[in-house]
């Protein structure tokens, strides 16, 4: 997208280009570009968005505090296993493939997953987002990167022990096609193999916060807090 907004300009130089698109808010890239935005087709967004990607296993409890964190900080929830259910629920094209990945607790290819947070992005007004079960693998981490050019402020892990996941999994009671024992094992192996690598990733990026996923909700919640609060202080 930066290549079109230099085209367009080329007697301006392209070191100047480079350092004015790095500077341009990369909100901007979300959208479907700066070109649509000059003709005036679309609005720019107004500030900078705040990204917390929602990490840790199945049953750990990212749903729960990402409730409270709504209620008290304002933020839009994006859970990636709602929406991906939701197109299930739509009868969408990809309806169907979804539904078996889920079933065999396997990951929806990233393409997929991340053109749905997108739209959920664009069509939100708020710019605190929580992304909610993403990303789970490598593959999603760079294909977010990619795809909406931005990169997280804050990445939470909730690390809660196997034997409590599979407990709170199996008494959860909503219905849900992955909650039974053979999809959980399943799942748990892919959250070992596959998202592990991605929060070490984010570890090492300093921008990871763990929370010690055990205790009451309350309690748990009181490790949160402070994360965001820090934030708001500073603005
Ligand atoms: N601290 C807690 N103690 C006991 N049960 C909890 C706690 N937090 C959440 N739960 C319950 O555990 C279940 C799983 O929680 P939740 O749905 O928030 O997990 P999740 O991390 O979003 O799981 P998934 O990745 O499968 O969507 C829910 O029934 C929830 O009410
Ligand atoms: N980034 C993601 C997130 C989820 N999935 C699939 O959905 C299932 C349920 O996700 P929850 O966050 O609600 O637990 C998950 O087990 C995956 O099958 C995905 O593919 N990619
Ligand atoms: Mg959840």
């Amino acid at each position: 997208m930066w290549r079109r907004v230099a085209s367009l300009s080329s007697s301006i130089s392209s070191s100047f280009l480079a350092q004015t698109a790095s500077r341009l808010n990369t909100w901007e890239s979300l959208t479907t570009g700066i070109a649509q935005q000059a003709k005036g087709v679309i609005a720019p967004k107004e500030k900078t968005p705040f990204i917390t990607f929602v990490l840790g296993g199945p049953g750990s409890g990212k749903g729960t505090q990402c409730i409270k964190i709504v209620e008290t900080f304002g933020f839009a929830h994006l859970s990636a296993g709602d929406l991906l259910r939701r197109e299930i629920a739509s009868k969408s094209a990809d309806g169907a493939m979804i539904l078996n990945t889920i079933k065999e607790g396997k990951i929806v290819p990233s393409q997929v997953t991340v053109k749905l947070i997108q739209k959920e992005m664009e069509l939100s007004d708020n710019h605190k987002f929580l992304i909610d079960g993403f990303p789970r693998t490598e593959e999603n981490r760079v294909s977010f990167e990619r795809i909406i050019g931005v990169e997280p402020n804050v990445v939470l892990f909730f690390d809660c022990p196997e034997e409590e996941m599979v407990k709170r999994v199996l008494n959860r009671n909503e219905g849900r096609v992955d909650d039974n024992l053979e999809t959980i094992k399943k799942r748990l192996t892919v959250f070992q193999a596959l998202s592990l690598p991605v929060i070490n990733y984010y570890s090492e990026k300093g921008k990871l916060y763990t929370i010690k996923a055990i205790g009451t909700e309350d309690e748990i919640f009181e490790q949160v807090r402070p994360i965001f609060a820090a934030f708001e202080t500073v603005g």
